[in-house]
């Protein structure tokens, strides 16, 4: 029997074509629905544009949205899978986001281009083509939601954008990539270590993403206090240490029970309370510092996003992270 893939555009590059001046613009709508149609021969396609944006102008309100328009499908029942077509961008904020809250148990894979539509060299119909054909394996269920670009299949949770115009621009840092796409066939090498799910209304919550560097001092923290945020995250340096002429800063928002969050402006690896020193891990961990697990600044936002949607209980929050 037929199956039936949700496709669901978003817009972004994969959705867009050069004009004569070499602009890259949106058109009216996804140009590659058809063509996906024909070559991919292996499912029907039910088509949903809910909006048509370039993935900087996507928001949590958009990622909701598509949050809805999966679990409306899901419930009513009838399809095996899902693909969302998205912008690079912030295309792995959008599949964190719906990895972390989506109640659905079905494939879901997010996918993009680099290159738009008319352009020589163009990856959008590959990588589209290639999302269904994942989506369609039985393998893909229970791994969360997945970016494929590339013949790569990564996890929301771990691939990040690691270049401005490489069609290999998808990269999953901690783990490398859990499965590939040949001509023959999709195949997993590795499960996901975890799987987190939570059940929220309305991240409408105010998080703030900020990287440390050598010499910073708190004004940014201060200020930040100031304008009542509800959560900071902070790209902190090496395995999680700030200069000391930040801890005032950082001081003035846990007093204040704002959550601060910490990750590494590292591109591998995880922060740990390691230093004992002003500054230091272990000091900022004793100063009430959440520490991330593994995740970049702008996941660890959405993952923020999502906690304060749920709790201000900073044991919470900090528990939450630590999964
Ligand atoms: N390759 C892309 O899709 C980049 C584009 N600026 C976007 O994210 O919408």
């Amino acid at each position: 029997m037929e199956k039936n893939i949700l496709l669901i555009h978003t817009g972004g590059t994969i959705s867009m074509s050069e004009d004569t001046s070499g602009a890259v613009k949106p058109g009216a709508k996804n140009p590659l629905t058809e063509e996906a149609q024909i070559l991919s021969g292996l499912a029907n396609l039910i088509v949903e544009e809910p909006f048509n944006l370039p993935s900087p102008h996507i928001t949590p309100k958009e990622m909701m949205t598509l949050k809805h328009i999966i679990e409306q499908h899901y419930n009513q029942g009838g399809i095996d899978g899902v693909v969302i077509t998205h912008g690079t961008d912030t295309l792995e904020e959008t599949a964190y986001f719906l990895d972390l809250t989506v109640q659905a148990d079905l494939p879901i894979v997010v996918t993009g281009a680099m290159r738009s539509s008319n352009e020589i060299g163009a990856d959008g119909l590959y990588n589209l083509i290639s999302s269904i054909r994942v989506a369609l394996s039985r393998e893909a269920k229970g791994k969360g939601v997945l970016i494929v670009l590339n013949d790569e299949i990564h996890t929301a949770e771990n691939a990040t954008k690691t270049h401005t115009s490489n069609v290999s621009t998808f990269q999953s840092p901690q783990y490398g990539p859990i499965g590939i796409v040949t001509k023959r066939g999709i195949f997993f090498h590795h499960m996901p270590a975890s799987r987190e799910n939570y059940q929220i209304e309305d991240p409408s919550k105010r998080v703030v993403l900020i990287k440390a560097h050598a010499g910073m001092d708190s004004s940014l923290l201060l200020a930040v206090k100031e304008l009542q945020v509800d959560g900071v995250v902070i790209e902190a340096l090496g395995q999680g240490n700030l200069p000391p002429s930040a801890m005032k800063g950082i001081r003035a928002l846990i007093s204040d029970n704002i959550p601060v969050v910490i990750v590494s402006r590292c591109f591998n690896g995880v922060v740990q309370d390691i230093y004992g020193y002003e500054g230091g891990g272990k000091h900022l961990k004793d100063c009430g510092v959440i520490f991330s697990n593994g995740l970049n600044g702008q996941k660890a936002r959405i993952k923020l996003l999502i906690a304060l949607a749920m709790t201000n209980n900073m044991k919470e929050i900090d528990k939450m992270f630590s999964l």
